[in-house]
């Protein structure tokens, strides 16, 4: 087996170019089973083997830079550096992330999780490079489905300025999560279909090599013929026009060919850019056929290709996208906007039974935000269907183009909390913070499916501005449906459970904690009040005015961070009502970036378990010499 040779780039150097189709079969078979215990990016992976191989056949890894775009095809990249004895923890608690990580590893040069980033890091790094006098080569690796973020394309109008050398490596499996969309995945389509220009191009290839080796002025006028041909046959090469040399479409699973584009490239001045062609899921049957649903994928038994689904009630994505139908069906002015998360945020059905009204930007979360500002405007109800961490990437456009003209853009977001293997990229732990200090916006969190789908109703229902929904990576909790879809008057809470010597105000996930905390206090006579604090803003002042009355010392409990969070709003409130003299204890996710794991572990790693919040609430409860624990 060549893969057991390999622990370093430098023995993958040590082999023949013709040994490098072995190795990719072994590193395909590899990934097939690891990942069948594991789960992970199946999908991507198989479709980077020999790129990722000739790559660092070619180049000189960590002086030579790779910087993988989102990072989530980067374990071929892990294998060849020295990480295959630590793969059977991917993704786990303490093991490998199933993202590029600088602390795993020298070649690991930059980090992503979000999409789009690697072309502006690899600007970064070749301005550096050359500030500093010297040669490496900067190489980002980008996918056609990153390619459609914002980002990238600010990257390449400066790169093209700039005019610095760097190789932008375009992965093009004709695929984001779900099929990619919008005019570059056309264009690029056209490109790699357009058999001509390929064709075409290998026969002028062909011809120029059979001139006698021509040195000077000729080869220059021959490049430039070559060149131009570009332009006759493939008008505006749309990368040429940003200042790149095109170089390709290349058979990504071709080394060799691979070899020789790399080594073309190398001997061009200025950025290039190399279209690889690749398919998604290659090599493994189950994962080429449905690349979507191989995207990411839990673990599955490799013969059949039948994946082991988690058990349990439906997720709370399934719930929000039964609702969303049912409600659509009432009202025609919704509409659904995805950033190229179709399948993830649960729109697959509401896309087949409303054609039309789901509209997939691509990876634009920023233009979606903007873009559903203008849609409330016209009178339309646009649901942002977007996950909380890749909400981040629109906070201005949320603040400036929706809150500040108040525009009535409902916000389904979706993966609110910790979301386990995905990781500290992923965490869904920030939108609480950044969210609710914007005028305008109303924030809601649901106890449960059936609150989620009420919730639903309320936001549809709710002509006032902005208002937001969010709701966690889990499956409900089984709780029982009623129909009604009866609203949810904006900035109520609801108690249950009662108590007079404490309480717990908890929000999502948090509540069933609560719960559970208050169950073992009540052992120690101790009563201890649960709120559903579904309202994040507005809060139910009334509530709270009449828990300062009563003097309840209160925890305030979320999966969410701690600054700026629930419990920050909570203080606020107080201290903005002079009231000074109420107990406000916060819990929630602390100052830090959790990394990747189980929830389950991910929470008791920030303390957000019934055992901890009992701990707090006796430190809480005993330090004060309560006069309530006399009744203990
Ligand atoms: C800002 C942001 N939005 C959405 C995502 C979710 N996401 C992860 S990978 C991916 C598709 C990437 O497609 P492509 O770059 O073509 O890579 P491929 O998986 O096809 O190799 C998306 C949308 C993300 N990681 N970052
Ligand atoms: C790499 C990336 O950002 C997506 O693939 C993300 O991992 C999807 O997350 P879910 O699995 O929660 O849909
Ligand atoms: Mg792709």
């Amino acid at each position: 087996m060549l893969l057991e040779q390999i622990n370093q780039p430098s023995d993958l150097k040590r082999l023949k170019v013709e040994q490098l189709p072995t190795l990719a079969q072994e590193i395909r078979q590899y990934l097939i089973e690891q990942l069948s215990a594991t789960g992970g990016h199946l999908a991507p992976n198989l479709g980077v083997v020999e790129l990722t191989i000739a790559l660092h056949y070619m180049y000189n890894s960590p002086d030579d830079k790779f910087l993988f775009d989102v990072g989530h095809q980067a374990y071929v990249h892990k294998i060849l550096t020295g990480r295959k004895d630590r793969f059977h923890t991917l993704r786990q608690y303490q093991g490998l992330c199933g993202f590029v990580k600088r602390s795993e590893s020298e070649h690991d040069v930059w980090e992503a999780g979000h999409s789009s980033t690697s072309l502006s890091a690899a600007m970064g790094m070749a301005l550096a490079r050359d500030y500093k006098g010297e040669s490496n080569k900067v190489v980002a690796i980008i996918g056609d489905g990153a390619l459609t973020g914002g980002m990238a394309f600010e990257a390449l109008n400066h790169i093209g300025h700039e005019k610095s050398n760097l190789m932008v490596v375009l992965n093009d499996n004709e695929m984001s999560i779900a099929p990619n969309v919008g005019a570059m995945h056309n264009y690029l389509s056209k490109i790699r279909s357009d058999r001509t220009y390929v064709k075409a191009k290998e026969e002028l290839e062909q011809l120029l090599k059979k001139i006698p080796a021509i040195g000077g002025k000729l080869a220059k006028t021959a490049e430039r013929v070559k060149d131009g041909f570009k332009y006759l046959v493939v008008q505006g090469m749309l990368f040429e026009e940003f200042g790149f040399t095109y170089l390709g479409p290349v058979d990504g699973h071709d080394v060799s060919k691979l070899l020789e584009t790399f080594e073309q490239a190398n001997r061009v001045e200025g950025p290039v850019l190399v279209h690889v062609m690749t398919t998604k899921g290659k090599g493994y049957s189950p994962a080429e056929a449905d690349s979507h649903k191989w995207h990411g994928i839990t673990p599955y038994k490799i013969e059949s290709g039948q994946v082991m689904k988690a058990v349990g009630n439906p997720m709370y994505t399934e719930v929000f996208g039964n609702v969303l139908m049912e409600l659509a069906s009432q009202d025609e002015r919704i509409v659904a906007v995805t950033p190229a998360m179709p399948g993830g945020s649960g729109l697959l059905k509401f896309a087949e039974k409303f054609p039309g009204r789901m509209i997939d930007v691509g990876i634009a979360e920023q233009h979606a935000a903007t873009m559903c500002a203008a849609l409330a405007i016209e009178g339309m109800k646009p649901i942002f269907a977007v996950y909380s961490t890749f909400l981040q990437r629109a906070y201005d456009q949320v603040v400036h183009d929706i809150c500040r003209q108040d525009a009535n853009v409902i916000f389904a977001i979706d993966r609110a909390g910790f979301v386990g293997p995905d990781g500290e990229t992923h965490q869904g732990v920030y939108d609480i913070a950044f969210m609710r200090h914007i005028p305008n916006m109303v924030m809601m969190m649901p106890k449960d499916e059936n609150e989620l789908r009420r919730m639903m109703k309320t936001a549809v229902d709710y002509n006032e501005g902005p208002i937001s929904v969010r709701y966690p990576r889990i499956n409900g909790t089984g709780a029982v449906i009623d129909q009604e879809l009866t609203p949810i008057p904006i900035g109520q809470w609801e108690i249950v459970r009662k108590g007079d010597s404490a309480a717990i105000l908890a929000i999502g996930p948090m509540i069933p904690v609560a719960e559970e905390a208050s169950e073992l206090l009540k052992r120690e006579g101790l009563n201890i009040r649960v709120i559903n604090a579904r309202y994040i803003k507005p809060l139910d002042e009334e509530m709270l005015l009449q828990l300062a009355k009563e003097h309840l010392p209160m925890v305030v409990l979320e999966e969410a961070c701690l600054a700026g969070g629930l419990g920050s709003a909570v203080l606020e409130f107080y201290a903005t009502h002079h009231i000074f003299n109420q107990i406000v204890y916060p819990i929630g996710v602390p100052d830090y970036f959790v990394e990747h794991g189980s929830i389950k572990e991910q929470r008791a790693e920030a303390g957000l378990t019934a055992e901890h919040l009992v701990e707090e609430m006796r430190a809480l409860l005993y330090s004060r010499g309560d006069n309530r624990l006399s009744r203990a």
